[in-house]
């Protein structure tokens, strides 16, 4: 049985929560760590959980934490937990599989961007909504950007003004994603990756700078500030 948030709601939300959290450093998994005094997943979630649109939330967990994650956000929001893979790109499609009958929009959000506001799941989910296939937030790059060789020498400058950061949630057509997933080959980083390969358009809408990914230790001294600061 697969639980609901709000059952009128048509977007399923996947939370590929399983990484190690290498770039952080030593530690628990990273959906674990702390973040004012909480797992980054709560944070995650709880946000999630505050969009109404969203119906069922289903989060790839370490596969030795799952039952530990399940006791962990019962009393944040009701969500599927399911053990999540070796890449990003398995534990995604391990939740994909978790979907109920019912919604036909699906997002999918990292763990590590724990401080997503849920107006930006909205944005996303609307405008998949509208008749977008697929659809990710983005910001504009704001350093100058090298192609480097070997990390050492400059190739070149690359014009950055078509270049855009890529963010989670990224939304998509429920069958649009599955036939993705389904065709995949080598892991991508990212879904709507997958997706481009199968010729769908991807649309992009503007990101939110608080739904940066926590990777390395300053994002997370960067997230604690952000935090009381009231994100
Ligand atoms: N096998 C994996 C690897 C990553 N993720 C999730 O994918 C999201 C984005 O990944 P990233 O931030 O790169 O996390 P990690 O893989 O944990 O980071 P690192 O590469 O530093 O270990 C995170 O929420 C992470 O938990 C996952 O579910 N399963
Ligand atoms: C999905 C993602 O967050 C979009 O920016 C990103 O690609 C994850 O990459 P990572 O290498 O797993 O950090």
């Amino acid at each position: 049985m697969t639980a609901q948030l709000n059952p009128r709601g048509d977007v399923a939300v996947l939370v590929p929560a399983a990484g190690a959290g290498v770039r952080l450093g030593p530690g628990a998994p990273k959906a674990l760590r702390l973040l004012g005094g909480e797992p980054l997943l709560v944070h995650a979630v709880r946000r999630i959980a505050a969009a109404p649109s969203v119906h069922t939330v289903v989060v790839a967990a370490p596969a030795a934490d799952v039952d530990a994650v399940r006791a962990l956000l019962a009393p944040v929001a009701p969500v599927t937990v399911v053990p999540g893979g070796a890449e990003r790109q398995a534990s995604v499609a391990a939740a994909l599989a978790a979907v109920p009958a019912g919604p036909e929009i699906v997002l999918v959000h990292d763990a590590a961007r724990a401080l997503t506001p849920p107006d930006l799941v909205e944005s996303v989910a609307a405008a998949v909504r509208s008749g977008h296939d697929a659809v990710i937030p983005v910001l504009p790059v704001v350093d100058t950007i090298k192609e480097v060789d070997a990390g050492e020498w400059v190739l070149g400058t690359v014009d950055r003004s078509a270049l855009r950061a890529v963010q989670t949630p990224q939304g998509f057509r429920r069958a649009v994603l599955a036939a993705a997933h389904a065709a995949a080959g080598d892991p991508l980083t990212d879904d709507a990756g997958l997706v481009e390969k199968q010729g769908v358009p991807v649309l992009c809408v503007p990101g939110s700078e608080h739904a940066l990914k926590i990777t390395r230790p300053f994002d997370l001294a960067l997230a604690e500030y952000l935090l009381a600061a009231g994100a």
